[in-house]
């Protein structure tokens, strides 16, 4: 896997032209980029450090952080590159314990690792916000009323392992709801809100006895699941529980920033913090493996001691794209703790045999059972073993023309909703964003494939066919990142329409200006959707992308069918290689646990 650049020369732009000594030597030979030597050497300058072994240090750190991690392992950093010349370890580790720098606090040297201070700052406010969380007494419960609930909402879409762990969350303020894909995590969600709002009703301690309530994601699209999943519970609760859909009440899904109160003066910061806290009694947030050590740091600061958190989520999925890995860290820091607040549901009741057993061996990095999944015949798994580009592009196009037809013939007949509802039948997953494995490539050949069948100019922003996906948040315009669309013919005009909450948003194309061509997307942006055909088109064995987290993120957004596309040693490359991030978190976790 190469994680180094080669400079293109002395004038390339990722080199500094200021750098010296150790430095300058790991920004020529590709590992550190321009602007990490910049930051390390402005950091240095006013802490007066003159140890180019720190500086280097300093230098990797920022390096680590652009990469996901919280602080630099410095210890494990050696070996991304063995080949250069590294500082003695023990010497490297004892210069940055020493260093004015650390003194300071510019930079702190802590559990084996150098974090910048703001990545510090973030790590020790989320472990102490969820230690003080669980610390406190448990909420009152009326057990017979518990019981009484609990029997109204069994039936229908509930296991026991569900009604385990729901039962196990109204005891606690804090509940981490793990699983992997299908394991009914949304589904559950409805039924913990009806006893949580029921246990109110009977009790004093809440305002007026009904509960305030947020459903809330990372993307919008997840947070449009989540409230969708919750309506349709509360819904068949309702029909053993009529009073339910009153308690709960009627639920908005919403992306986190608008949960916390986006600021157009500040990219980091929110109206809602620990002077100004969220209003709600109870804080559902879905897809949490999305979730980035400062939204987490955000969120928890935000919230009331006494509301209860609700964070579901897979932390086998990929990480989020910001530093830290923290709902893997929570799931891994509280493993063996007695006050754990995490629960999981392991029973899979969406995906079908064959995709299961391929996410399962991926789950456990087990290469040897994953080729053979793969290459055994199956109507739910399939695998073209090539990585030829002639190939991969006979191999992709009849499905991907298929779907971007369909997509188009609804258009042209002015159905938005038909034509959002094609979009999710198909997707095809790309590892990156350029290259010949990348999204612009494919989206740009499913253009020209669809141009030579079908009456379409794909040329311009606008083309009725063209699928949307919105790529950040405009609360002005209400869409959201993640969120999916078409543009249709409408009479003698074309209009843009952008799948929400049960509902389409029109808009005139142009209004739209953070969307990107959907015929192909990075697995990256398809975390916390579903589609009902997936082709996976892996990258070379050597992309420094392909991880095993990756590769399981893409096999489990289907829900019918996923084809491969890929070599074998691409396939054995991504289930060996994990997206480790160095993070602090989990140790906290597990020290504060271990404390006596
Ligand atoms: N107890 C159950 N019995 C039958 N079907 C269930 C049950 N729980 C959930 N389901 C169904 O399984 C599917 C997956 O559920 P859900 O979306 O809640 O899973 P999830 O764990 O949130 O998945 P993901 O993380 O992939 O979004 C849904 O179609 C849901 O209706």
């Amino acid at each position: 896997m190469t994680e180094t650049f080669e400079p293109v020369g002395e004038h390339d732009w990722r080199l500094a032209a200021s750098a010296t000594g150790l430095l300058a030597e790991f920004n020529a030979a590709g590992l550190l980029s321009a602007a990490d030597v910049h930051v390390a050497t402005r950091v240095a300058a006013l802490g007066e450090e003159e140890d180019e072994r720190v500086r280097l240090a300093v230098a990797l750190a920022v390096r680590a952080v652009r990469r996901g991690s919280v602080g630099l392992d410095l210890a494990a950093v050696p070996a991304i590159a063995p080949e250069l010349a590294w500082p003695e370890a023990e010497a490297w580790a004892a210069a940055v314990a020493a260093s004015p720098l650390v003194a300071a606090g510019a930079v702190r040297w802590e559990l084996g690792l150098l974090y910048l201070d703001r990545y510090h700052r973030l790590e020790t406010q989320v472990h102490a916000d969820l230690e003080a969380r669980l610390a406190q007494a448990a909420p009152g419960i009326d057990e017979a009323r518990l019981d009484a609930a609990l029997a109204r909402v069994r039936g229908g879409r509930f296991s026991p392992e569900q009604e385990a762990a729901v039962a196990a969350a109204v005891r606690r303020r804090t509940t981490i709801l793990t699983g992997g894909p299908g394991t009914g995590k949304t589904t559950t969600v409805a039924r913990l809100l009806a006893l949580l709002a029921d246990q109110a009703t009977g009790s004093t301690q809440r305002r007026e006895g009904r509960l305030s309530i947020a459903l809330a994601a990372p993307t919008g699209k997840a947070a449009t699941r989540l409230q969708e999943a919750v309506a349709a519970e509360v819904a068949e609760v309702g029909e053993t529980w009529p009073e339910v859909a009153a308690l709960v009440g009627r639920l908005q899904g919403q992306t986190l920033h608008r949960l916390l109160g986006w600021r157009p003066d500040n990219a980091t910061r929110f109206r809602h913090d620990r002077g100004n806290r969220l209003k709600y009694d109870v804080v559902v947030v879905d897809e949490s493996s999305m979730v980035e050590l400062t939204m987490m740091g955000r969120l928890l600061e935000a919230l009331r001691p006494e509301s209860v958190l609700v964070l579901l989520g897979d932390p086998q999925q990929l990480t989020s794209v910001g530093a830290g890995a923290v709902l893997g860290d929570l799931v891994a820091g509280y493993d063996g703790r007695p006050d754990s607040p995490v629960a999981a549901l392991t029973r899979n009741f969406r995906s079908t045999d064959d995709i299961l057993a391929l996410s399962v061996a991926l789950r456990a990095g087990d290469a040897d059972t994953v080729v053979e999944v793969l290459r055994t015949p199956s109507d739910e798994v399939s695998w073209v073993d090539t990585s030829e580009e002639a190939e991969v592009e006979a191999a992709l196009r009849p499905d991907s023309l298929r779907a971007a037809r369909a997509v188009w013939a609804a258009a042209v007949a002015e159905q938005p909703a038909l034509a959002i509802e094609e979009l999710d039948r198909y997707r095809l997953l790309c590892a990156h964003r350029e290259g010949p494995y990348g999204v612009r490539r494919w989206n740009q050949r499913v253009e020209r494939w669809l141009a030579e069948e079908v009456d379409v100019d794909v040329h311009g922003p606008s083309y009725v066919g063209r699928p949307l996906l919105v790529t950040s948040n405009d609360y002005a315009l209400d869409v959201y990142n993640g969120e999916t669309g078409v543009v249709v013919q409408q009479g003698d005009r074309r209009r843009a329409f952008v799948a929400g909450s049960g509902r389409l948003k029109e808009f005139a194309p142009g209004r739209l200006d953070a969307v990107e061509t959907m015929h192909a997307m990075t697995i990256h942006k398809s975390q916390g959707s579903q589609v009902e055909r997936v082709t996976v088109l892996l990258p070379e064995a050597d992309s420094r992308l392909l991880t095993r987290e990756l590769f399981y993120t893409a096999v489990t957004r289907a829900q019918q069918h996923v084809r491969v596309v890929g070599s074998e040693a691409a396939v054995r490359a991504a289930v060996a290689t994990r997206a480790l991030r160095a993070t602090g978190l989990q140790q906290r976790l597990r020290e504060t646990g271990s404390a006596p």
